[in-house]
């Protein structure tokens, strides 16, 4: 009878010991149940709809979507967001993450009573006491929500670029892909251009290959957020290869979401095949019950070598919103740490 493997073998199995690096997470999407309870009973806020057994509840994208709303309405302080930035990043460095990006939306920041600088301020406190614990480094993205409306997502551009805060280095669209076009997104993401922001765009989750394509020709985001369902139009595939498009795949998020009935139905494995650029983020990760170390080890259960999932983190850190000296620093540490895994990163 063979013994059983220690924990930390069994981690390395399922992929959790792999340096990891995380491009698509919305901040308020990770607060933690217990985190949201107890800013809750600090401000007399009744969160008992959403939260049961400690488990977020919810049954669609649409009531995911008001979950979301009221779970972050109890973070109303800069230092309530302080403390929600160490958390977050906290946890991905337990899971041996060493960098992290996390979306960051002002207006669930304005709905909550606090102003948008100091909402970035408090995260950015956080973003320092996580990298002094643990040295995870860290950026954020300000998204535009796409069901408030094109003035609503310009506003949002607009506190991005101007003045523009070291440590937010990228603008998105997040939000409910069903409604309006991508064009009607155009200006802002004309503004946020014009900063020198990164750009990405959340497409190709609720909806198909063509909301992918009208993205890239609307917007020309470098990453697309999630794009699975480009895998559906040959042809899409061919141009996101060719374009080198960074796709922000979330597959714990596609299947507590409903977008794939299962682990076999989801096509991580084929658009890795493609050659496209892929990356693999847990999006709102108690939401779904994932983990940034469990999205890897997804990738390992559905058949993808270890060398593969390094890659992953190569490919994440390449495509990251940071400056080329720090973009070295994480290379030379995913480096480090992959020969201490005994494997080289791909393509390293
Ligand atoms: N999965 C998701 N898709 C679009 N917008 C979001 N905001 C938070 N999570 C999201
Ligand atoms: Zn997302």
């Amino acid at each position: 009878m063979s013994e059983a493997p220690s924990p930390a073998v069994a981690r390395a199995r399922r992929g959790g010991a792999m340096p990891m690096a995380e491009l698509h997470c919305h901040i308020e999407g990770a607060a933690h149940p217990d985190l949201v309870l107890a800013h809750a009973a600090r401000h007399g806020i009744d969160v008992s709809g959403i939260i049961r057994d400690g488990h977020y509840v919810w049954h669609d994208f649409t009531s995911f979507l008001a979950a979301y709303d009221l779970a972050s309405s109890v973070f109303r302080g800069e230092a309530d967001y302080a403390d929600l930035a160490a958390d977050h990043l906290g946890r991905l460095a337990a899971q041996g993450a060493i960098y992290a990006e996390f979306f960051v939306s002002p207006d669930h920041a304005s709905n909550a009573g606090l102003p948008p600088a100091a909402y970035v301020a408090g995260l950015s406190r956080g973003i320092e006491r996580a990298r002094e614990e643990s040295g995870i480094e860290a950026r954020m993205i300000v998204v535009g929500v796409r069901h408030l409306g094109p003035e609503a997502v310009e506003r949002a551009a607009r506190f991005a670029a101007e003045p523009r805060h070291p440590l937010v280095t990228g603008f998105g669209l997040a939000g409910d892909e069903r409604t309006g076009t991508p064009a009607d997104f155009a200006r802002a993401f004309a503004i946020a251009r014009n900063a020198g922001l990164g750009l990405t765009a959340h497409a190709g989750e609720l909806c198909g290959p063509e909301s992918v394509r009208a993205t890239l020709d609307a917007l020309k985001p470098s990453r697309i957020g999630h794009g699975v369902r480009a895998i559906e139009d040959p042809e899409l595939v061919r141009r996101i290869v060719a374009e080198g498009i960074v796709l922000e795949v979330c597959p714990g998020s596609n299947l507590a979401l409903g977008i794939y009935p299962d682990a076999a139905a989801h096509p991580l494995k084929q658009l890795v095949a493609t050659g496209a650029r892929v990356t693999l983020n847990s999006d709102d990760p108690p939401f779904f019950r994932t983990t940034l170390a469990d999205e890897y080890a997804f990738a390992a259960e559905v058949g993808i070598d270890a060398g593969t999932r390094l890659g992953f983190t190569r490919q994440a850190i390449e495509a990251a919103f940071v400056d080329e000296a720090t973009r070295r620093r994480l290379l030379e540490r995913l480096g480090v740490a992959a020969i201490a895994l005994g494997a080289p990163p791909a393509g390293g």
